[in-house]
């Protein structure tokens, strides 16, 4: 499977329909490359730490995302995780993130369970989302995940649970904590026997600076490619059946004990 990651810039100077063209940019030179599976990050139309624009910037599940992307999975012949955008449900307000297969079908969402509250407003302006994610696709179960969730084990362990072989992350996380970045995106594979890929901006928005380093990790924890800290489409073959070798070669998940 060839997965293709685009680490976007975000940063304040800018207005959503700049950021939208580039994304554009990005996807038509993916033309022709073959890819199979394309990620973007958390928020990067609206910009995460754009707080005061978030009601403005929210959309229906069916909305400008999907509506605009769904044409480029069917182009692109790829899945296309869409990354997060500000969905409107009711009076309610999520951080979620599609999954498009390649015929443009909406064949997963997931709304971000464990919202940022430390320097962000995050909490306050949008309800978390109560179900992990895991959907079936062509390459696989993949489990959903967003940006703070991978600091919680638990989350990607009951998606292994549910049958997830690889993980789907998008994020926007900061340059200030780069190594905790890496050093969680290398566990949550290792620990849960599955890839994990992990798609975070770059630049600055409201102040912070994002990581970039967006990454692909293998089940046995090992970075097979990473980004830089700059904006860049991240290209990666990934060999699917390393999932179950490793996992029948060194069988951890099978020694999991019940602890509650
Ligand atoms: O946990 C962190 O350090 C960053 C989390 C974050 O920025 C987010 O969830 O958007």
């Amino acid at each position: 499977m060839r997965a293709a990651l685009i680490q976007l810039r975000v940063s304040s100077g800018e207005v959503p329909a700049q950021r939208w063209m580039r994304v554009e940019r990005m996807l038509s030179q993916l033309m022709g490359q073959c890819v199979d599976l394309i990620l973007l990050p958390e928020l990067w139309s609206v910009g995460f730490s754009n707080f005061a624009q978030y009601r403005e910037a929210a959309e229906p599940l069916h909305g400008t995302t999907l509506l605009r992307l769904a044409p480029w999975a069917r182009k692109l012949e790829a899945h296309i995780m869409t990354g997060s955008f500000v969905e409107r449900c009711g009076s309610q307000y999520y951080n979620t993130s599609a999954l498009l297969d390649s015929r443009g079908i909406l064949t997963g969402t997931y709304r971000k369970i464990h919202l940022f509250g430390y320097d962000s407003q995050e909490r306050q302006l949008l309800t978390a989302g109560s179900q992990t994610s895991e959907v079936l696709t062509s390459y696989g179960v993949a489990g959903m995940a967003t940006c703070y969730d991978l600091r919680f084990p638990e989350q990607f362990r009951r998606m292994v649970s549910r049958s997830a072989e690889m993980f789907l992350v998008c994020a926007a996380w900061p340059k200030a904590r780069a190594e905790d970045w890496e050093l969680l995106c290398r566990a949550r594979a290792l620990e849960n026997q599955s890839f994990l890929l992990a798609c975070n901006t770059c630049g600055t928005c409201g102040g912070v600076e994002g990581g970039g380093h967006s990454m692909i990790v293998s089940p046995e924890g090992k970075i097979l490619a990473q980004a830089g800290e700059t904006e860049q489409v991240l290209v990666a073959d990934i060999d699917l059946s390393e999932t179950a070798n490793f996992r029948a070669r060194f069988p951890a998940l099978r020694d999991r004990v019940c602890m509650s």
